[in-house]
């Protein structure tokens, strides 16, 4: 009986994984800020896990988002965007969280944005030289370029910056050629057995998604004065069978930021958790209660031992 057990568990698995075929390994997502890198990896797994905003700088920690398709697990490293000013510790941070993401990959995606190539482009350009790992070159945002004559000499420009294995051209909002580019990738990566389970999507804890949501959701809401200087902590996370008890505190650096998040009555910030809720309870397909909380907490985003009490310091 158990003999026929192991058979059918072990007959099961061959079935599933064919270990010989299989091509697994680490991808880096590389580029300036706001080219739409956490947008590739939202549209790459098809499903929203590293937030995005028209804001640059939205990404502040590194995401494994692991896509499983046709014998090929790509695992996905979103990078915060490389700046080259550096006021603050945050900022540092940063840059080197973006940088040691490009170590130890199988492969490096440079997305760029349609023709505008700006300094900021050149500093990554400059961090890829000392990179062996091939580079695929990735033209993203195409549905904005009206002059579709000019993409091909373009390209040939930026061919001529550094070696790419391969250069793409795609729109990561509308999908446009995003089954090419996970073909691609499939090519670059080593034969090895998968390192996650096919279902998994992220080694990051719900925990920490939700604290990302709610950030997003500030960030979208809010005018320039505030979303640098504010970060998220959640207090409290819960799950009793399908619903999720989340609390969560929005720290701030000063008293006039608090008054900006909540807003007149309480309803900015009623907004802001409507929004996160809503996005939470399709992320963990269950009913979630959020409680919102404003702090001021002053000068968190310049002090790096207040930054790894919020959880920067593995970044
Ligand atoms: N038109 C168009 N807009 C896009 C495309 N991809 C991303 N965007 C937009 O570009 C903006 C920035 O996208 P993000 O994905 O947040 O950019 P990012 O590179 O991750 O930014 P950081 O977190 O600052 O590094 C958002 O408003 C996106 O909707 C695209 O293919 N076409």
């Amino acid at each position: 009986m158990s003999e026929q057990l192991i058979e059918n568990f072990f007959g099961n698995q061959q079935e599933t994984i064919d270990a010989e075929n299989y091509r697994c390994g680490f991808v880096a997502i590389v580029g300036r800020p706001n080219v739409g890198k956490s947008t590739l990896l939202n549209h790459l797994l098809g499903q929203k896990l590293s937030i995005t905003s028209r804001k640059p700088q939205t990404t502040r920690h590194k995401i494994l988002g692991i896509v499983t398709e046709n014998n090929v697990q790509a695992i996905y490293v979103d990078t915060p965007g490389m700046h080259k000013r550096e006021p603050r510790a945050i900022n540092r941070l940063m840059n080197q969280a973006a940088q040691s993401a490009l170590k130890d990959v199988d492969l490096v995606l440079f997305v760029v944005d349609g023709l505008k190539w700006t300094p900021d482009d050149d500093l990554v350009l400059e961090k890829l030289s000392r990179v062996e790992t091939p580079v695929i070159l990735v033209l993203n945002k195409v549905d904005t370029v009206t002059d579709k004559e000019s993409l091909l000499p373009y390209l040939t420009t930026l061919s001529q910056k550094r070696h790419f294995s391969e250069v793409i051209p795609l729109s990561a909002l509308r999908g446009h050629n995003l089954t090419t580019l996970h073909e691609l990738v499939g090519r670059y990566l080593p034969y090895a057995p998968p390192m996650y389970a096919e279902d998994q999507i992220t080694d990051r804890s719900q925990r920490f998604l939700a604290a990302e949501m709610i950030r997003e959701k500030i960030m979208r809401q809010m005018g320039d004065e505030v979303p640098y200087d504010l970060t998220v902590q959640i207090e409290s996370f819960k799950v009793e069978g399908r619903l999720y008890r989340i609390d969560a505190t929005i720290l701030v650096e000063r008293d006039g930021q608090k008054a900006i998040v909540i807003g007149e009555g309480g309803q900015k910030l009623k907004t802001i958790g409507q929004a996160a809720r809503l996005d939470m309870e399709k992320l963990f397909d269950s009913k979630v209660m959020l409680s919102l909380w404003v702090k001021v907490k002053g000068g968190w985003s310049d002090d790096e031992r207040a930054l790894k009490s919020l959880g920067y310091g593995d970044i």
